[in-house]
């Protein structure tokens, strides 16, 4: 079967709580085998669901080796996280007593989890489907408030409503498609046919929004970037390293200093944000800074905002498309106020003048870039998600220029079939190894 070696009758168990240093450590237990087991280590089951206080054995029937004092957490399925029994020991965060309890598990025949197992069990036990799971796995790695708030939402089932939402009005178009395939001689209203398109249409249409929006969420979950360009002893690195507030580049009054390409990541606005400092632009018969300046030029591409810096009395001749201008060194020079009829900033990292509304301004274009969308649907997250609704669209856009009512039928069969492996409800099973694979062990 699958790559892992899924097998949902086994019970696993794993340390739910981090690795480091800590004062409790939570071993959980799932599986049908979770009863028994949790007797062997304990000697009587607790109440459902009451945190009590006991001892736990190697074996408790023997009272042979006495390994921790703990609270003891008893969740008979199918009510709890992963729908099936299972239970918590939350014990003291020894290494020693950790391997020692983990052992008495597997001796009571429990086995270690893979990396999200528990989740999936959860998805397989019909208790979250795949959008939500994958939440789950973002809420754990969030690092910004923007990406808990997102995850959170997804979690809880915001963007799972909004694809079975869906789901259900194609449902709905897909039996008025088979009326008109199996009554092709009834007087079906011609109404029918036009309120079938038009429904098709405006699904599509909530689609192409929602991947259109779907830039924004995928910057509050990534990190929006900030490429940072310019001539050499523009104040590139000086800009960086103030920005994140560490010494990250080499700063020094040496043209050309910087020839690589350095990112620092910090937290605006509740976003995270990547700066790239780059090598500065201009002709060099040096082959490592040329190739510094040729990934400058990748990076100022690739970049959501381009932040295009120059030194007082080096104004630049061109402006990178939608680059924000910024004049450095206004302590020792003249710097003009618009450029091409674009503004500028005007600044000095040697005296502070101006810093204090750049970063106002980063943090204005850090929450515009990340904006929720204007119908207040949930922002799309991932990729692959992306690739699920643009198979959607796609396939309504075949349905709609299908004469064949059979083949309208199939494309719309198709569109569904899209949606439902985004949630999980149809043909998953190839994607699950690769979804719970990227959670951390005892989730
Ligand atoms: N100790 C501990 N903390 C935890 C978890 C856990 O499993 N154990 N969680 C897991 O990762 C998260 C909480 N998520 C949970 C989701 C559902 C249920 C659950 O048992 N739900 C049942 C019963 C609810 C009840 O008893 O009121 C239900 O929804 O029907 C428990 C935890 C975060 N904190
Ligand atoms: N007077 C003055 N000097 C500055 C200011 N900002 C930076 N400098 C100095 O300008 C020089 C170049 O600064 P960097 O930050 O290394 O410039 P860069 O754009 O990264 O240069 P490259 O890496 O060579 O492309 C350094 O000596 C800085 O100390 C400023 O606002 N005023
Ligand atoms: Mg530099």
């Amino acid at each position: 079967m699958a790559a892992l070696g899924y097998q949902a009758e086994d019970t696993i168990f794993a340390l739910s709580t981090g690795i480091e240093r800590a004062a409790i450590a939570v071993l959980r237990v799932s599986g049908a085998g979770s009863r028994n087991i949790l007797l062997q280590v304990c000697g009587k089951l607790p109440v459902a669901r009451k945190a009590v206080l006991r001892k736990i054995w190697n074996n408790a029937s023997t009272q042979d080796d006495l390994l921790d004092e703990a609270l003891v957490l008893w969740f008979p399925g199918p009510q709890n996280y992963t729908g099936e029994d299972g239970f918590e020991l939350h014990l003291h965060a020894g290494p020693a007593i950790i391997r020692a309890v983990s052992e008495a598990l597997v001796n009571a025949g429990a086995r270690p989890a893979e990396p999200g197992e528990f989740t999936r069990r959860a998805f397989v036990n019909g208790r979250m489907d795949l959008v939500e799971a994958e939440g789950i796995a973002d809420l754990v790695a969030a690092e910004t408030d923007g990406q808990r708030k997102l995850a959170l939402a997804q979690a809880d089932g915001a963007l799972s409503q909004l694809y079975s939402g869906w789901s259900e009005r194609l449902k709905k178009i897909l039996a008025f498609q088979e009326a008109l395939i199996d009554f092709p001689d009834e007087d079906l209203p011609a109404e029918v046919e036009e309120g079938i398109n038009q429904e098709i249409q405006k699904l599509q249409f909530e689609m192409q929004q929602h991947i259109a929006d779907g830039e924004h969420g995928e910057r509050i979950r990534q990190g929006v970037v900030f490429a940072i360009t310019g001539p050499p002893n523009a104040g590139k690195s000086s800009l960086l390293n103030w920005l994140t507030g560490r010494d990250t580049a080499i700063v020094s009054s040496k043209a050309g200093t910087t020839r690589d390409a350095l990112e620092a990541a910090c937290i605006l606005a509740g976003i995270k944000v990547t700066f790239v400092d780059t090598a500065g632009l201009r002709e060099t018969d040096d082959e490592i800074e040329a190739e510094g300046v040729r990934r400058a030029l990748f990076h100022v591409k690739q970049a959501d905002c381009v932040l295009q810096m120059f030194p007082a009395n080096e104004p630049p001749d061109d402006i990178f498309p939608g680059a924000t201008l910024i004049g450095n060194k206004v302590d020792i020079g003249e710097i003009p106020k618009t450029i091409l009829g674009k503004d500028v900033f005007a600044i000095s990292l040697k005296t502070g003048d101006g810093l204090p509304e750049l970063y106002t301004f980063l943090q204005r274009k850090v929450e515009e870039l990340t904006a929720a969308s204007a119908s207040g649907a949930p922002l799309l997250t991932r990729a692959r998600h992306k690739a699920g609704v643009q198979e959607a669209v796609r396939c309504l856009h075949a349905a709609l220029l299908q004469d064949w009512p059979e083949l309208r039928g199939e494309e719309l069969r198709l569109a569904m079939r899209a949606l439902g492996r985004l949630t999980g409800h149809v043909g998953v099973e190839d994607l699950l190894d690769t979804i719970f694979g990227q959670f951390c062990i005892g989730k």
